[in-house]
């Protein structure tokens, strides 16, 4: 890589997080040192050539990047892959139900020099990303926050976090110097698989959250799904353990101990709840905007994977395999969450 050409970053898959990344990024660099490039849908393109870009979290970021021509050569939207070929890093964010279309798209566009990084939630990305991009180095990241889009070109993201990436011998220090400077720290692990289980524990939130269609917060703070998410995560840990897997903290929430935290009455919880994790009143999780936007969710690559683990080690998973056929029967529906209230979810997960 020569240092006096800019660093060059393309995200694949311009939406809650690629774009609140690509923003952040963005208004933390200049086009001498730095090029984005958002590849991503035209209905994105469209609010972003509206209103540009804007990024704010719950620490108070508030950055506005204008997707004017004056800032054509720090930020682009793409809604064609050919950015890519010029890629010196490919961040991929794309549903985990695109991961091989993506996988495609680079080996047909990408140099095999540029670092692959899948930034996406489940524990099987970045296999399926390596096995298709056999040249390429391909590493596997974590987002530990959430990230809500808010149209008119607005992310914003509402919980607190470090994003993790497996470390590597491969030199990727232009690309941490760019993410520190946004005030995005990457937290290196040697077993980054331990930490994306310990991930995928948590987003098997991301169902009951979706089926209750209601902000996050309030969903933690109703004791009756409290004790659905304590009794969801509690089946998948002993499905873990059976397999050796060990699910690793990543931040302050250490997978092992939820079902107890959860099962606490609601102002010990609250209290033991505000230490561990900031959580925005509005935060929603991915799959209720999935359901909201009549999108394939990614059910099948988070409680789903704990249904296969299961059937592999000749055990049950009924509370997790029914999240899965109720968030199907929502996904054909297409009529957004269901709302079920949380009597109704406990009696259909029969807890
Ligand atoms: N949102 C969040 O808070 C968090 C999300 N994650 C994870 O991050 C990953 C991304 O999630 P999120 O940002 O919410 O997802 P989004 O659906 O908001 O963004 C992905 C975007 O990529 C687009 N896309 C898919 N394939 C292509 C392609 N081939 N070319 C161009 N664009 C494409 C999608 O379009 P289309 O509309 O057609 O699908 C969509 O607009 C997921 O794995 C998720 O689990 C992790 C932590 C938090
Ligand atoms: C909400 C959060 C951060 C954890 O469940 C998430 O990963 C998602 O929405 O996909």
């Amino acid at each position: 890589m020569v240092s006096s050409k800019p660093v060059n970053i393309a995200i694949l898959g311009a939406g809650s997080i690629g774009c609140y990344l690509g923003g952040c990024l963005a208004a933390n660099s200049d086009a001498t040192t730095t090029a984005i490039s958002l590849i991503g849908r035209p209905r994105l393109q469209q609010q972003l050539q509206s209103h540009g870009l804007t990024v704010t979290d719950w620490q108070g970021r508030h950055s506005h990047i204008a997707t004017n021509a004056r800032h054509a050569a720090l930020l682009q939207f793409h809604t064609t892959c050919e950015a890519l070929a010029h890629a010196d890093y490919i961040l991929v964010t794309v549903k985990s139900g695109d991961t091989r279309a993506a996988g495609q798209l680079i080996s047909r566009h990408g140099h095999t020099d540029a670092v692959v990084i899948s930034f996406q939630n489940g524990v099987s990305n970045g296999d399926k990303l390596q096995q298709l991009l056999p040249r390429h180095t391909v590493l596997r990241g974590m987002v530990p926050f959430n990230v809500f889009s808010q149209g008119q070109g607005v992310f914003h993201c509402g919980t607190e976090g470090n994003l993790a990436l497996q470390a590597t011998t491969v030199e990727i220090g232009a690309l941490l110097k760019r993410f520190a400077s946004a005030a995005l720290p990457i937290m290196q692990y040697d077993d980054m698989a331990t930490v994306q289980w310990g991930k995928l524990v948590v987003n098997l939130n991301n169902a009951v959250n979706a089926l209750a269609g209601m902000p996050l917060r309030d969903q933690l703070y109703h004791p009756v799904y409290r004790r659905i998410m304590a009794r969801t995560i509690k089946e998948a840990l002993v499905i873990l353990t059976k397999a050796g897997i060990r699910p690793a903290r990543s931040g302050k929430v250490i997978p092992a101990l939820l079902p107890y935290v959860l099962a606490l009455p609601t102002p010990l919880f609250a209290k033991v709840a505000s230490a561990m994790l900031k959580i925005d009143a509005d935060a929603r999780s991915s799959m209720y905007e999935d359901l909201q936007l009549q999108r394939t969710t990614e059910v099948d690559f988070l409680n789903g994977e704990i249904v296969r683990l299961a059937k592999q080690h000749q055990l049950a998973a009924p509370i997790n395999s029914t999240i899965v056929t109720l968030i199907k029967d929502a996904e054909r529906q297409r009529q957004g969450s269901p709302m079920i209230g949380a009597d109704s979810l406990r009696r259909l997960l029969k807890l």
